[in-house]
């Protein structure tokens, strides 16, 4: 068969810059070379300093092979090659080797026994790469003697293709390689980081039993979750094991607590936006949908989204592909969606402030979380986890131990704030009971997290109250006068001079709930 050489060049070429992958490329060159020179199969090798080759891919007819197999050459076998190259029927012409019997050539008799192979011809390209040790991509065939001149002149003619296309390939797998090993490694560090800080599940073979079978069970397959459960009974922490266990678990796990971000903020931080996409947009930004490729993405309080990111968010959902704000093109996002609220979203439904269609989408696989009053069962252990915890954390190890019906009052309290109040109780005691045994008297009142409008304000002044709770009074106080609004000309940021996300995030840490059905409406 007649070959344009250039043709042949520029489809050889174009075949090995088709893709970055390794093993693309070289499958799609094999099935064209293999028109013009016999082949049963090519292999890319890299000889190691000491001699020894790593045969990396190998490609046949019926698909690509990744070998990355180290092959020990004897020295004899080094010493055998040259001699055996100096035999008439194997030559070099325009630096290819041309091997027609390598059954008794050492070298290929090495290769065949750790890759069990049978080939009888070889035609042989050293292929150049800078700063790289020598390598080869190399034509075999099951018979003898197939390989000629001309072969060999034509197989010498795409070297430099084939030189720098391999080097951008391992480069390529290279920089892949070292993001896997960041990715393994961040992992590494993030479970280390938990096993440092004590952070785990406590009850999770107890009160939480049920809800952690079902969390491994949803881990396995990609669907939505929607964590339902009163505000602090720890949707966080299960939404996190969640991701832990699920085939995701070396990408990012992302949240978004949708209550704490202004209305007009939340698009651009769901979806990200162009430079200029409004005013402020000084440059371009992620948003958190895109951070959670290939992780999980967990839209905390996610009734409190507005209806406009609603719709952006359903769609987000459905086509698997966001748009920036400002932006014309469309971004594939690969992102499990974790949702969580303590809102009865039934009634957010009915009050048209919740699409039903993207509840149906959320509320693939709901889970319960059960407030801590109906598992109480889970209080000692978590009492004391958190006396561990919390001393450490506030430098007051080793903690005072329980005063003798410390216990039983823990138990007998209702923890309207759930896990998240039990820990700001333990932690108050600590604070308090420095030299003495730890008490929980009066947690009705002591407790800011809970019902802090019932705090009596007309003490005496030289009355202490704990200085959470005078906060939470305080906040409580400013609610009610602003019909429970934080943001905007009337809202109790600005009457408090501190910022809208501040305020919502000091209400989330004291647990403040605030009924706005009792708040006197604002005139
Ligand atoms: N089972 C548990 N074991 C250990 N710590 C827990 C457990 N449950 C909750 N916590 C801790 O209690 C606190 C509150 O939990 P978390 O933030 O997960 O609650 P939440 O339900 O997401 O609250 P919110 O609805 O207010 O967002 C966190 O500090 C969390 O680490």
């Amino acid at each position: 068969m007649t070959v344009d050489k250039h043709r042949f060049f520029r489809n050889v070429t174009l075949s090995l810059c088709s893709s970055l992958d390794l093993e693309k490329a070289l499958f799609k060159c094999f099935h064209y070379i293999r028109k013009y020179i016999p082949a049963d199969g090519l292999q890319f090798d890299i000889t190691e300093p000491n001699g020894a080759t790593l045969s990396i891919v190998r490609v046949t007819k019926e698909g690509v092979e990744i070998q990355d197999i180290l092959i020990p050459f004897s020295p004899e076998s080094i010493e055998e090659e040259q001699r055996y190259y100096e035999k008439k029927e194997n030559k070099k012409i325009d630096d290819v080797l041309i091997f027609n019997a390598p059954s008794i050539n050492p070298i290929s008799k090495d290769f065949a026994k750790v890759l069990n192979l049978k080939e009888a011809s070889n035609l042989i390209l050293p292929v150049d790469f800078e700063d790289s040790f020598p390598a080869t991509i190399s034509l075999y065939t099951f018979s003898q003697h197939a390989y000629t001149a001309d072969h060999a002149k034509l197989l010498s003619a795409v070297k430099e293709p084939f030189s720098m296309a391999m080097s951008n390939a391992l480069r390529h797998r290279d920089v892949q390689n070292r993001s896997e090993n960041f990715k393994k490694e961040t992992q590494r560090l993030y479970l280390e980081l938990m096993e440092i800080s004590g952070d785990k599940i406590i009850g999770a073979e107890s009160g939480l039993k049920e809800v952690m079978t079902l969390a491994r069970h949803v881990a396995e397959v990609e669907s939505p979750v929607m964590l339902l459960g009163e505000t602090g009974t720890g949707k966080d922490v299960i939404a996190n094991a969640i991701h832990q266990f699920s085939k995701r678990h070396e990408g990012p796990v992302v949240k978004v607590n949708c209550g704490a971000i202004p209305e007009n903020l939340i698009d651009s931080e769901l979806f990200g936006h162009e430079k200029g996409a409004f005013t402020g947009a000084v440059s371009q930004k992620r948003g958190k949908f895109e951070r959670a490729d290939s992780g999980t993405l967990f839209l905390d309080e996610v009734g409190e989204l507005s209806l406009v990111a609603q719709v952006r968010l359903l769609r987000a959902i459905q086509f698997k592909e966001i748009e920036r704000l400002g932006g014309t093109r469309t971004i594939p996002v690969d992102t499990r969606i974790i949702a969580a609220t303590h809102r009865d979203m039934d009634e957010l439904i009915k009050s048209g402030t919740f699409r039903e269609d993207l509840y149906f989408r959320l509320n693939v696989f709901p889970i319960r979380i059960p407030p801590l009053r109906k598992r109480k069962e889970d209080i000692p252990a978590l009492a004391h986890y958190f006396i561990e915890k919390k001393a450490k954390d506030l430098n007051l190890y080793p903690p005072q131990r329980l005063a003798p019906r410390a216990m039983d009052q823990l138990m007998d309290y209702d923890w309207p704030g759930n896990v998240r109040e039990l820990s700001n109780v333990i932690e108050r005691a600590l604070i308090l009971n420095r030299n003495t045994p730890l008490t929980f008297d009066n947690l009705h009142i002591n407790s800011a997290t809970h019902n802090a409008t019932e705090i009596p304000m007309d003490k005496n002044d030289d009355d202490i109250i704990p200085f959470d709770d005078m906060i939470s009074h305080y906040i409580v106080k400013v609610l009610k006068r602003t019909g429970g609004r934080i943001e905007g000309p009337n809202g109790a940021a600005k009457l408090l001079s501190m910022k809208p996300n501040t305020l919502r995030s000091k209400i989330k840490k004291l647990n403040i709930r605030f009924d706005k059905t009792k708040a006197k409406r604002p005139s």
